[in-house]
């Protein structure tokens, strides 16, 4: 899977890079990120990337041409990309879209704007616009790093041997069981007896019923489309609450 970033601060992508999943990952050469600094593709002294707002107002806009450069360097490979404009007015994202975007196999070409946002006609060399969430940032940069982040974990080989992304909450559709570790008693908080018993199966069965104390608490929206096996879990659970 690759990724192309498109920014005025490269160290902040680079930066995330290093570490965790996404850094093992490119050390694996499963996944690969190129960041483009939007400065080196302006062509004035200055390599200005803002200017005044056309009809006045607060704030800079950034420039089309220094985006218009670089796409159009990038895209010169001829390889097959989806270009993606980070911003709060997008498509909103999802592991069913980082799904989408993992199996599409497409390079990933990701716009990250600052100040007010980028001159509207960015809109016709943009295949989508994806928001993370409802709120404004500084930029696109970690909206960008979210995306990166939640595809690689889908490639195979990402998350290491003990791990899957099928096993991440998301992937089932619930919010994630509780997790311990030692000590078993911190604070006068002891690890559930259940987690120390042994019985795998007993364990499993514990761990979806707090994920769906959890999701019902917190996210019931997510709750549709339950196995038999899920809905009579989430039945008795109901009825322990309702005690
Ligand atoms: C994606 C991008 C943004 C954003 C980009 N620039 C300012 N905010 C907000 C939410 N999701």
């Amino acid at each position: 899977m690759k990724f192309e970033v498109l920014t005025i601060f490269p160290e902040v992508i680079e930066c995330y890079l290093k570490h965790g999943v996404v850094g093992r990952a490119l050390n694996k050469g499963i996944a690969e990120v190129k960041v483009y600094n939007l400065r080196d593709f302006t062509t004035d002294r200055h390599r200005k990337v803002d200017d005044y707002p056309y009809g006045g107002g607060a704030g800079m806009v950034m420039q089309i041409e220094p985006f218009y450069n670089a796409l159009r360097h990038i895209k010169s490979d001829g390889i097959p990309r989806k270009v993606i404009l980070l911003s709060p007015q997008g498509r909103r994202f999802s592991q069913r879209i980082a799904k989408e975007f993992y199996k599409e196999e497409k390079t990933l070409t990701l716009i990250c704007g600052r100040y007010e946002g980028i001159d509207e006609r960015i809109k016709a060399f943009v295949d989508e616009e994806i928001s993370i969430g409802d709120y404004v940032l500084s930029g696109g940069e970690l909206a960008a790093l979210v995306i990166i982040d939640s595809v690689v974990r889908l490639i195979p080989g990402a998350l290491g041997d003990e791990l899957s992304a099928e096993e991440d909450s998301f992937m089932k559709g619930f919010l994630d069981y509780p997790h311990y570790t030692r000590p078993e008693e911190f604070e006068g908080m002891r690890v559930p007896d259940i987690l120390l018993s042994g019985d795998h199966k007993k364990i499993a069965l514990w761990r979806k019923k707090e994920a769906l104390r959890n999701t019902l608490k917190n996210r019931p929206d997510l709750l549709k489309n339950l196995s038999a096996e899920d809905m009579k879990i989430l039945k008795e659970l109901c009825s322990e609450i309702n005690k």
